[in-house]
Parts: structure tokens; sequence; C-alpha cells
């Protein structure tokens, strides 16, 4: 974890996070949990069309608020003092990001990345099932997350997917990655993910190469 710590430091160097208070962490938390849940319900509301266009008045008057004072970035990725780090507006595992289901993670000892989450009928693509290419996001962001564990943090060079069954949404899921073998500035990572009957639906190889700066 330290050396991924060190090597992300130098890719970050740049973009040094504005670190946020544990307070603002949880306030911002919230407002993006409310959010999800206003976002179900836009997907699946079957109010009538005059209370639609009164909530889309407030909506916007909501936004408009947010706005009046603005970040240039969002925030990046900050490192704890253990050398942990965590993504809090990814659009996965993000706690600050709306969009994120979230997926929560852990990095284990032996550098293997478990996650559980649940996907919502937000994130449908065949009736009943999750969209593939969410569990794409889903499992390319954890594959990251296990080149990094590795000590060996890069871009996603290759993405291959094989989607062996039906992804139900609605239902807890978890996912599991681990890199298997480093070349040079090439980790090969796989990855899958686990339905509520313990069956793999998805499972994924990965290669991240890191950059040279
Ligand atoms: C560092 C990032 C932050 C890490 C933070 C960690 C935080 C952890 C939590 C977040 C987790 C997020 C996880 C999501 C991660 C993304 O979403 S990354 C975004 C999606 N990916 C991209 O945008 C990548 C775009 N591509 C690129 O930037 C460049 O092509 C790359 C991948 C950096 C490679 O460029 P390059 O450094 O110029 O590579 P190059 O010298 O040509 O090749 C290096 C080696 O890789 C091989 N290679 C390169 N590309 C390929 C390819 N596509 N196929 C096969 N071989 C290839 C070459 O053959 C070469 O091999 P050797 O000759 O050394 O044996």
């Amino acid at each position: 974890m330290t050396e991924a710590r060190a090597a992300m430091g130098r890719i970050f160097r740049a973009r040094e996070p504005r670190g946020l208070g544990e307070e603002r962490v949880e306030g911002l938390a919230e407002l993006a949990a409310r959010v999800r849940e206003l976002t179900e319900a836009v997907v699946l509301t079957d109010v009538d069309d005059a209370e639609v266009a009164a909530v889309a008045a407030q909506v916007a008057e909501l936004t408009a608020r947010l706005n009046t004072a603005r970040r240039q970035e969002p925030p990046s990725i900050e490192f704890g003092a253990d050398g942990a780090f965590r993504h809090l507006a990814g659009p996965v595992t993000g706690r600050l990001n709306p969009i994120a289901p979230p997926v929560e993670v852990a990095v284990h000892e032996d550098g293997t990345v478990r996650g559980v989450f649940t996907l919502n009928a937000v994130y449908e693509g065949p009736p009943g099932c999750v969209h593939g290419g969410v569990a794409a996001l889903v499992l390319d962001h954890v594959l990251g997350m296990a080149a990094a564990a590795n000590g060996t943090p890069g871009m996603t060079a290759t993405l291959d997917m094989r989607y062996r069954r039906p992804t139900p949404h609605g239902v807890p899921l978890t996912v599991e990655a681990k890199a298997v073998r480093s070349e040079g500035r090439r980790t090969f990572v796989e990855a899958h993910i686990t339905g509520p009957d313990g069956k793999v639906t998805v499972e994924a190889t990965g290669m991240f190469v890191r950059p040279v700066h």
C-alpha cells in the first residue's frame, strides 16, 4: 500500500486534493444520498404532468443554490494516514457522487479488493437487469483499485468483459478483483461480479499501464 501511495502521489502531484473536513464529507455524503433517492424517484415516478413540472422547477432552484459557490474541480483522491486512499467524488465508490451506487470496497492484506453494492432500477439495461456498461464501470474501477493495491497503479489500457448470465438489479451484489501479474509498466488484473445466489454473472480482465511522467 505504501508503494502504491508513493506511485499515486507522483501521478497526482499536479493536482493536490484540497482536503475536505470529515464534517463536510458527511454533509455532502448526505446530500448525495438524497440526490440518489431523487434520481430513482425521477426514473420511477408516475405523478401527473403538473406535479412533474412543479418538481422540475424546484429542482432547478436547488441546483442554482448549489451553484452559487463552486469548486473548480471535484474532490480528488485523498490519502489517509495509513496510506489507504478514498475516491470521494468517483462515479463508483464515491460517497459524494450521486451517480455512484456507491460500491463499498475494502482492500485486503493480500491485495484483493472486495466490494458490496446494490444497483437500483436507475442502472437498468434489459428489463430487470443491470446495464452491461454499468457492470463494466464497476469492474474497471475495482480492477484499477487492485492494480493500485498491488503497488502498480495505472491507466486502463485494455478491459475484456465476459457476461456469463444476467446481473439482476435491486439485490445485493459482490465484486472482487486481484492483480495476477506485472510486467514492466503493465499490470494484469482479474475481477468478477457475483449475484445473491453466489453465481458469477460477469468476469473481467484488465491491463493497466503506469504512465511515464
Ligand atoms: C495512473 C492512473 C491513476 C491511478 C489511480 C489509482 C486509483 C485507484 C482508484 C481508482 C481506480 C480507477 C480505475 C479506472 C481507471 C480508468 O478509468 S483510466 C481511464 C481509461 N483509460 C485511459 O484513458 C487510458 C488512455 N490511454 C493512455 O493514456 C495510454 O495509452 C496508456 C495506457 C497510458 C499507455 O500509454 P504509454 O505510456 O504511452 O504506453 P506505451 O509506452 O505505448 O506502452 C507501454 C506498454 O504497454 C503496452 N500497451 C499500451 N497500451 C496497450 C493496449 N491498449 N493494449 C495492449 N498493450 C498496450 C505497450 O505495448 C507497452 O508494452 P511494453 O512495450 O512496455 O512491453
